[in-house]
């Protein structure tokens, strides 16, 4: 894209977080025409990224026509120069050409992106409105969170709401170390969103029913260090550690550390979605900043509000003291309950 300076040449070794930042540039050369010099590729094969590191893609290739054959191949590969200033995040589909064998050693190149379904971003901060690019293609997102230790925040749920909402994605909440503590609390805040709830604890984990909700679909998971993520990840498959070693057998690199995002198949056996689901691991994320979603976007993740704000004055700010903020009146006539209150002071938290 032309408006995206190409200044440099190599990736350095924080590309990874550095080329998800997605900046709109004027562009200088704007009223000239542009040199389509886009080569044609009818050679190349598509591939999931299922791993970013370092400017490395890892893509997985279906070996046959046969979508029912599973015997892909792990291809490597770097990004074609046309492409340096773009975002290729896990769950992009991509197309290949070079050498995509995926024999040792071998290295293909990424010309090109397949449209996204969906796309998850976030900010560093509110105030930041350059978009770090996430995941491709999600269709859920599986909120984890823990019942205690570390205590659950209300703030980053509603955060991770917003975020899957503004992308089109479905929000889905586990809740894990139910043995430490009494969750309902802390859920009966997000009741009248009905987002599925799943309940966790060692001994009783919700395999079955989360592999119900996987099957067929590709589902993001986040949530705040420590609650017990990548616990459930390895539940569910249990053949993770090996993917990433096979991967690192490939590229010839370090470990996948927890900061970077890998995706996973999950089989799902007997489910009525299908046998398999993506499962995509997303490091720990302490702040979620939503500076690049809008006032609508915000709206949306907050949809038991929608229908008393439907009954706003026109261009109300739903902030605190504006007039006749139907929020104000929801309240005080008892429409909303204490916890419909906490939401709307969420929210508005979220709006400021
Ligand atoms: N009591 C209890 N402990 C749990 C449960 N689930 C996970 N744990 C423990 O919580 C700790 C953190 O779990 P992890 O799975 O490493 O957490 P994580 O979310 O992947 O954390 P990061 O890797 O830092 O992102 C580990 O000691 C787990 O054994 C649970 O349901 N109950
Ligand atoms: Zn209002």
């Amino acid at each position: 894209m032309s408006w995206l300076t190409p200044d440099d040449d190599e990736d350095g070794p924080y590309s990874e977080y550095a080329d998800h930042a997605v900046r709109q540039r004027p562009n200088p050369k704007a009223n000239r025409p542009r040199t389509k010099r886009r080569p044609e590729h009818a050679d190349a094969v598509v591939g999931l990224v299922t791993a970013v590191d370092r400017g490395r893609y890892t893509a997985l290739v279906e070996s046959g026509a046969d979508p029912h054959d599973l015997s892909e191949r792990v291809v490597v590969a770097a990004r074609a120069r046309e492409l340096r200033r773009t975002p290729i995040v896990i769950g992009d589909r991509v197309q290949l050409v070079g050498d995509a064998s995926g024999a040792e050693g071998s290295l293909a190149r990424i010309v090109s992106i397949e449209d996204r379904r969906t796309l998850l971003r976030r900010s560093a901060d509110d105030s930041d409105t350059v978009e770090r690019v996430m995941v491709a293609n999600a269709d859920q997102m599986l909120i984890v969170v823990a019942a205690a230790n570390p205590e659950p925040r209300v703030r980053l749920v509603d955060r991770y709401l917003v975020a899957a909402y503004d992308a089109g994605i479905r929000p889905l909440i586990c809740i894990t170390k139910v043995d430490l503590a009494d969750p309902e609390p802390f859920l009966g805040y997000f009741s009248a969103l009905e987002v599925p709830v799943f309940r966790s604890q060692p001994g009783a984990w919700p395999l079955d029913e989360i592999r119900e909700a996987l099957a067929g679909r590709t589902t993001v998971f986040v949530g705040h260090s420590g609650v017990g993520k990548s616990t459930l990840i390895n539940e569910l498959v249990p053949e993770a550690g090996r993917a990433t070693g096979h991967v690192n057998e490939v590229t010839g690199r370090g470990r996948h550390t927890s900061s970077s995002s890998v995706a996973y198949r999950a089989e799902t056996p007997g489910c009525a979605g299908g046998g398999t689901g993506w499962v995509i691991d997303t490091p720990g994320v302490r702040s979620f900043g939503l500076g690049h979603v809008t006032t609508e976007g915000i709206l949306r993740g907050f949809t038991d509000l929608a229908e008393i704000i439907d009954g706003c004055p026109r261009g109300c700010t739903h902030l605190e003291g504006a007039p006749d903020c139907e929020l104000d009146a929801a309240i005080a006539d008892g429409r909303l309950d204490a916890a419909g209150a906490a939401r709307v002071e969420s929210l508005r938290r979220l709006l400021k």
